[in-house]
């Protein structure tokens, strides 16, 4: 089974103003609301790709209800830590560009966060665990580590999608897979990063530090896949982008979609690499049909 845990989820509040004015009165072109956070995000995507998975995290009031009642009607199976405050809204503003502002979250106690290790503690051999998004101010920083620990320690994968230095000790629990971005990537370590010919040394040496399967996403410019074995290059079909927030977590959820149903790497990463276009150039995250358009359209070759 694929576990996704979203430990800060969200409800997205998308807003699009055609010429937005900072400090005055702006009215909305389109509007629309839809459960967010990174895990919560890839499960979606998983179930549109054919796959099962189940939701874990923290949720709390009136917008944790609606984000639980959501899941369910779209057949997804949840088993949530409930809080006692509300589930942040985190407001995506499309203007000419795209600006996020995301809530803190809710405060998470001791006791709630102890339920998430009992979690983890009872998954299997052969079980896949998604640890994406931010690490909410309440707990620790080195979460994702200790749950890593935990999950390997039972026999499960470990994916992970996160932003910071903390992916750095993350990497030493052998994850089976990351997906940095290449800003995240030179955010880790201290350099900019702009170019697939800059990003290769450092997805080199997040294997050499013990992940197995490193993606470095690149938005309109593809991805690399950096293996021990390897290392490969995706360019993206040209379309509009009408929404990139979720992107990458479409990259997660169509390579792990993809990996779980035929143990490709490449052609996972083909796939993920599809899905990440394909929920860029939807309003929304993307359908199976989106996904197997694109899939054709990328080309892959091996550069290293
Ligand atoms: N403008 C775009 N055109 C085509 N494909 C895109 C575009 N933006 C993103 N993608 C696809 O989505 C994948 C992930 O995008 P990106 O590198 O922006 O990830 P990310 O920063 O994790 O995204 P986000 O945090 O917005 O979900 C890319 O590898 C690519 O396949
Ligand atoms: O604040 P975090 O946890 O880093 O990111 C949360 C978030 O921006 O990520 C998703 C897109 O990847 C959105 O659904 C959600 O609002």
């Amino acid at each position: 089974m694929i576990y996704t845990c979203t430990l800060n989820p969200s409800v997205d509040y998308i807003l699009h103003v055609n010429d937005f004015q900072l400090g005055d009165l702006n009215r909305v072109s389109f509007e629309a609301h839809y459960p967010g956070g990174k895990g919560i995000n890839v499960s979606r995507v998983l179930k549109r790709v054919g796959v099962e998975s189940q939701v874990l995290g923290f949720i709390g009031g009136f917008t944790g209800s609606y984000i639980e009642g959501f899941l369910r009607e779209e057949g997804i199976s949840t088993n949530f830590i409930r809080v006692n405050g509300d589930t942040r809204i985190n407001i995506k503003l499309k203007t000419k560009s795209e600006t996020e502002i995301n809530g803190q979250g809710p405060e998470i106690k001791d006791s709630q966060f102890r339920q998430l290790f009992k979690q983890v503690e009872s998954l299997q051999d052969g079980d896949i665990l998604v640890l994406a998004g931010s690490i909410p101010g309440s707990l620790p920083g080195n979460l994702y580590q200790s749950l890593s620990k935990l999950a390997k320690k039972q026999g499960a994968k470990v994916v992970v999608d996160m932003s910071g230095k903390a992916l750095l000790d993350v990497v030493k629990q052998e994850p089976f897979f990351i997906k940095p971005n290449h800003h995240e990537l030179g955010e880790m370590f201290d350099v900019i990063i702009e170019t697939p010919e800059e990003a290769i040394p450092y997805g080199q040496k997040l294997l050499e530090f013990g992940a197995k399967h490193v993606v470095i996403s690149m938005a309109e410019k593809g991805a690399l896949l950096v293996t021990k074995d390897a290392v490969y290059q995706a360019s993206v079909s040209k379309g509009t982008v009408k929404n990139s927030v979720g992107a990458g977590d479409s990259l997660v959820a169509g390579f792990l979609g993809a990996y779980v149903q035929d143990g490709d790497i490449v052609q996972a990463f083909r796939t993920g690499v599809a899905s990440g276009s394909a929920t860029a150039f939807s309003l929304e995250l993307c359908t199976w049909e989106d996904v197997q358009s694109l899939v054709p359209k990328v080309e892959i070759k091996r550069i290293g």
